[in-house]
Parts: structure tokens; sequence; C-alpha cells
């Protein structure tokens, strides 16, 4: 296959209501930088020539100045507003895609991910159509419903991560369907769709920065 373009449409148009922050989450500093200052680089890191989509809250704009400011070199970027939810922040950003392409989805608040990632889930689309970031399961699980709780077995789960990647053709046709509540991530939209979805090593600390104690996870490795 020729050399195709990379974006990554980095989704930070969520309100962080977990972190409880006065900041909002995705603009909160870690080692001096926003957190997405460090999740753009990753991206830039693994790829110089990739083009990055940012998806914010209209009403977040304020921050987009400090964040570009963060940057020596200020990355090529577009800038798209948020959706109502996840899914609907990510057709806003996949909308200003109009050629072919190797797209990756992130959280931009998987500000820990290693550019080998964002490399071997290139490497893993472009060889199977998508490729999809997941790690073993470390505790031990149950299923509960309205009768109780029975133990399953951990080794036919996996926790799944970002980035989700693909080749445009195939989930960008995807997101024309209807939005449904059970679509949390691009995968299960893409397998709605009919597609097989594959899935790449993923890495123990790609954590999404949900909750304070994720923030001070995130300092411990990105502090300099
Ligand atoms: N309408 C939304 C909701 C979420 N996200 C993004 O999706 C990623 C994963 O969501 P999560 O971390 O759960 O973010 P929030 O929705 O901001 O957090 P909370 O549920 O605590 O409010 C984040 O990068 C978030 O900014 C988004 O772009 N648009
Ligand atoms: C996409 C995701 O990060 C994969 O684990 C996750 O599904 C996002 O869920 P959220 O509820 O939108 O945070």
């Amino acid at each position: 296959m020729p050399d195709r373009n990379k974006i990554a449409v980095i989704v930070a148009g969520g309100s962080g209501l977990r972190m409880g922050s006065a900041i909002p989450k995705q603009f909160m500093e870690i080692g001096g930088k926003p957190v997405l200052h460090h999740t753009i680089n990753a991206f830039r890191t693994a790829y110089p020539d990739i083009r990055i989509v940012l998806v914010i809250p209209e009403a977040h704009s304020a921050f987009i100045a400090p964040l570009l400011v963060s940057f020596d070199e200020p990355p090529s970027m577009t800038i798209v507003h948020g959706g109502e939810t996840r899914f609907h922040s990510v057709k806003n950003g996949l909308a200003t895609i109009t050629a072919p392409a190797v797209v990756f989805v992130h959280d931009g608040v998987r500000a820990l991910i290693s550019p080998e990632l964002v490399r071997r889930c290139c490497e893993g689309a472009l060889a199977k159509g998508n490729a999809i970031p997941a790690i073993e399961v470390k505790d031990s699980l149950r299923e509960v419903d309205d009768e109780g709780n029975l133990a399953v077995d951990r080794s036919r789960f996996r926790i799944i991560q970002t980035p989700q990647t693909f080749l445009s053709e195939q989930l960008l046709p995807a997101f024309e369907q209807p939005y449904d509540p059970l679509f949390t991530d691009e995968a299960s939209v893409a397998e709605r769709f009919g597609a097989e979805i594959h899935l790449v090593e993923g890495e123990e600390r790609n954590i999404k920065i949900t909750r304070p104690l994720d923030l001070a996870i995130a300092e411990v490795f990105l502090k300099k």
C-alpha cells in the first residue's frame, strides 16, 4: 500500500466531571505543560508529518492559545468543536477528513501513550484495516445481575484502549450510522457496520486520566 497520510483525531470534548477540577482535565498541567501537549507530542514523535484534528468544546476555546504556545514548534492542527457524546465528538472530527488516510482516534486524556504504540497501531491498520490496542485483565472479574454475582474467566476479556486506528474508508462510512448508546468506542461503531476488529498489544501505562489518582500517576511518568 502506498504511503498514506496520517491523521490523529484527538477527542478532548468531554467535561471531565469525575476529575472535579476547576480547569478541564485535558488542559491541566503536568510537568509545566497541558495534558494535551503530552498527548499531541507522542503522535508527532511517532510521525512528524501527522495532521492533528483536535476536538474540544466551544466553551473551552480560551485554552487553545496557551496550548499552542506550550510547543516550541506549534503542530499543524485543525480545531473542531465537540459534540454531545464521545461518538458525536469523533464524528465532528472525522468530518474534516476528505482523502484516504490512516486515522487514529485517541482520547486526549491518554497522555502517557508512547510513540511505539502509535506506530504499532498504524502498522496493524495498514495490514488489517483496523488496529485496536488492548491489554489483559489483572484483577478477578465477577458478573453481577439482579440475582447475585458469579465468577467469570478473566482470560476471555481484554481492556480496550485508544488510539483506535483505521483506514479511513472503513471508519468514515461506519460513522454514518445513527447513534446508539452502546457505541462507547470506534471499534463498536465499525463492528456494527460489519468490520472484523483486530486487537494489538496496548500499554499498561496508557491510562485514561479520569480521576485525581490518575493525574497523580501521570505526574510520576511525565514530570521532568
Ligand atoms: N462529548 C464528549 C465526551 C468525551 N469526549 C472525550 O472522550 C475522552 C474519554 O472520555 P472521558 O475521559 O470519560 O472524559 P469526560 O467525559 O470528560 O469525563 P467525565 O465522564 O468524568 O465527565 C476524553 O478525552 C473526552 O474529552 C469528547 O470528546 N466528547
Ligand atoms: C474509548 C475508550 O477510552 C476505550 O476504553 C472508552 O470506551 C471511553 O469511554 P468513556 O466512557 O467515553 O470515557
